[in-house]
């Protein structure tokens, strides 16, 4: 979705303010992607970082769905750094994530029960210093 767009929509204010909670003095955040994810069962979605260390970037990550039953999976799911699971997120109506995007994560597809596609709406900011 162009970022033109985006910022106009009543989705991107309410981002705007969860990600303006992680502004620090002299430093911002700044759209520059946002797109949508969609996963059905038997999909395979890669382990990855959306981001260098340096750059700490924040992802933001709404689940789109009407409702998700426990037992249709699907979670989004973050590492440490041995690989080990620190945290899983549920997808939820309208739950909204923020997280550092350089940290290792994956979206899970959904259980073999679920016959409904799994939709996340992700937007990228990139730390930018203001003022
Ligand atoms: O859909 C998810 O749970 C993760 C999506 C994601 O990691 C991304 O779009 O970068
Ligand atoms: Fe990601």
């Amino acid at each position: 979705m162009k970022i033109e767009a985006l910022v106009r929509q009543p989705i991107f204010e309410v981002t705007r303010r969860a990600v303006m909670g992680f502004s620090s003095p002299g430093h911002g955040y700044r759209p520059y992607r946002a797109y949508t994810n969609v996963a059905s069962y038997g999909d395979m979605l890669f382990t990855h970082t959306d981001c260098l260390p340096e750059q700490r970037d924040l992802t933001a990550l709404w689940y789109l769905c009407d409702r998700w039953d426990v037992e249709w999976g699907g979670e989004t799911v973050f590492y440490d750094a041995n690989d080990e699971l620190m945290c899983a997120v549920r997808p939820r109506p309208g739950r909204l994530v923020v997280f550092d995007g350089a940290i290792k994560h994956a979206g899970r597809a959904p259980n073999r029960i679920c016959y409904t596609p799994r939709y996340t709406f992700a937007i990228k900011f990139e730390r930018v210093a203001i003022g």
